[in-house]
């Protein structure tokens, strides 16, 4: 057994499922209470492995992480289908050796990110990373479907989720902000056309890890919008989607069109989640500046 595996089998194997108790019914506090499950995994290994090799620390994080949710779904929500990060991303993801039923036909899909903001999870010090938990389904009537979900900052020890969605966020006050919009971007890999976006709207851009951080931000009020372009997939985005649909946000395509989640391509390439005040004219400037 290697080092990493028994790191994450002693933190988060199987056998260690039941140690959380029983999980709640409900699916918002079960999606909660899976998410801070597998974040206090992560700060477990982050302790344990240390920052010297970031790659290693990744990897373990992202197993032990995946263990954990892989493990707690199977026992809790056996007949349900997952979409997870770390499986392989086909059409039948854990359906091998799991007898789980093809996402694509499923009434019930969990849709995870074991670990969002990988790359700030491996910095030391760094704060900005999540797990995400959320459930689609596809005979709701919520929007994009998405019917739970939640967002665990461990490092923040802070959680949000759709159990106790939070209060929509206050208006900003302009003397705290000078009256600028604040646009929460990708530190590493914002879109292009971003930067001309913001200086089109006179908005501040503010930088951070995590798609799940970046929209907990608009959640809470640090931040008016965030959006990102160019590559993302379904589980970066559906749980604090999940949460920020459940708190009144908007939240869409770079285009305006719905988000749609357990679709056959998990590629969710791009998104905006802004105050419902802002969308048409973040929408508007958008049009201006899409590729
Ligand atoms: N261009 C791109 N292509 C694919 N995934 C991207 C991407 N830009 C961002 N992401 C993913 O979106 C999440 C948030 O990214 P960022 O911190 O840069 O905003 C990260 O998820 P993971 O950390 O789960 O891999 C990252 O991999
Ligand atoms: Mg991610």
């Amino acid at each position: 057994m290697s080092e990493q595996t028994k790191v994450s089998a002693r933190i988060a194997g199987p056998r260690d499922a039941g140690e959380g108790g029983t999980p709640p019914v409900n699916d918002s506090a079960f999606a909660r209470w899976l998410a801070d499950r597998a974040g206090q995994v992560l700060l477990h290994v982050r302790a344990e492995t240390g920052h010297e090799d970031g790659k290693a620390l990744k990897a373990a994080g992202d197993q032990a992480a995946h263990d954990l949710l892989r493990a707690e779904l199977a026992r809790w929500r056996p007949a349900d289908a997952v979409l997870s990060e770390e499986d392989d991303h086909s059409r039948v993801a854990w359906t091998e050796g799991g007898n789980r039923p093809d996402r694509l036909g499923a009434n019930r899909v969990w849709i995870v990110d074991p670990l969002d903001g990988t790359r700030e999870f491996s910095e030391e010090g760094r704060d900005d990373w999540a797990v995400h938990v959320a459930l689609w389904t596809a005979d709701s009537s919520a929007p994009a479907r998405l019917t739970a979900g939640a967002v665990a900052m461990p490092a923040r020890h802070c959680t949000l989720a759709t159990d106790h969605a939070p209060a929509y966020p206050p208006m900003p006050l302009e003397s705290a902000t000078g009256g600028a919009i604040r646009i929460a971007a990708s530190r590493t890999r914002p879109p292009a056309f971003v930067t001309a976006l913001a200086e089109d709207l006179g908005a501040e851009l503010v930088p951070m890890g995590s798609a799940g951080v970046k929209i907990a931000a608009v959640i809470n009020g640090e931040a008016d919008a965030y959006v990102h372009a160019g590559g993302q997939y379904e589980w970066d985005s559906a749980a604090p989607v999940a949460v920020a649909l459940a708190t009144g946000l908007h939240a869409s395509r770079v285009d305006g069109s719905p988000l749609a989640y357990n679709q056959a391509d998990p590629k969710l390439p791009d998104l905006v989640v802004c105050r419902k005040d802002l969308a048409p004219r973040l929408l508007a400037a958008l049009q201006r500046h899409l590729p």
